[in-house]
């Protein structure tokens, strides 16, 4: 590790290229899990899409955990059939959670066969059937990405659904980045996490970062927002992805 700020309210670690970051945010995943599953018995987990499906499932399959206390969930979906490539769910099943021993009944994929606003509900309750009706879910951990123009989650610069306050799970059907349909965590749920985690590697996230991690836009970018109330906030990046960084470079 070439770098940790353990002074900041986030923790941001600057490690070489995108495997060392695998191999880092893999570790940090597993240990955080174990420590969950000896205090209260699960892990309970959100996991993005995109660039680190691959980052996870790299990493994932070859350490120690006891996957049966596994409960993982998404951050975020793309409201889309699970024979479509942008279904995040199916990468997950493709490249990792079909190398591990993880019951299905403990991985909680969107419906794509119900409209979105319906499936925003659906979600919902998987969540209220892990973590109870009362008070908010409280996620062991959240694995966020950050696209190039922000966004965490299905939370997009500007949009309405950054300032939702009731609901856990949002429809969104006219998301910037395709495709349109989706479902996401909201803010409520995020904020309330025991660890957020993000994974940003390649010199296409550089300015990005700068602006999230170096900036004071009003209004704030959403992968800047995520704030946990009570918990913490990590950054896992490569050096590209850094480049522009100030602080840690
Ligand atoms: O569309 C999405 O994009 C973000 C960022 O993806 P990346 O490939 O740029 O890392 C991802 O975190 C989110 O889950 C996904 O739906």
């Amino acid at each position: 590790m070439s770098h940790v700020n353990m002074a900041a309210t986030k923790n941001v670690r600057v490690l070489s290229d995108a495997g060392e970051v695998s191999e880092k945010v893999c570790a940090f995943i597993i240990e955080t899990a174990n420590a969950a599953i000896a205090d209260r018995a699960v892990f309970t987990v959100g996991v993005s899409g995109g660039s680190l499906a691959k980052i996870l499932s790299d990493g994932l399959p070859a350490l120690k955990t006891d996957w049966s206390k596994w409960r993982v969930f998404f951050c975020d979906e793309r409201h889309v059939p699970f024979d479509d490539p942008e279904c995040t769910y199916s990468v997950y099943k493709k490249n990792l959670l079909s190398k591990v021993p993880i019951q299905d009944e403990y991985v909680f994929p969107d419906n794509p066969n119900i409209p979105v606003e319906e499936a925003a509900e659906a979600y919902t309750q998987k969540l209220e059937a892990v973590f109870g009706k009362v008070g908010l879910p409280k996620f062991d951990m959240l694995l966020l990405g950050m696209g190039p123009d922000g966004h965490t989650c299905s939370l997009f610069p500007g949009h309405p659904l950054l300032n939702e306050t009731k609901k856990w799970v949002a429809a969104i059907s006219d998301s910037p980045k395709p495709p349109p349909q989706r479902i996401t965590l909201t803010f409520p749920v995020i904020q309330n996490c025991r660890c957020a985690v993000f994974v940003s590697c390649g010199s296409s996230k550089a300015e990005i970062l700068k602006r999230v991690l170096e900036g004071n836009e009003e209004p704030a970018l959403p992968a800047a927002r995520v704030r946990p109330h009570t918990g913490a906030l990590c950054w896992f990046l490569d050096k590209p992805a850094a480049s522009l960084l100030k602080s840690y470079s």
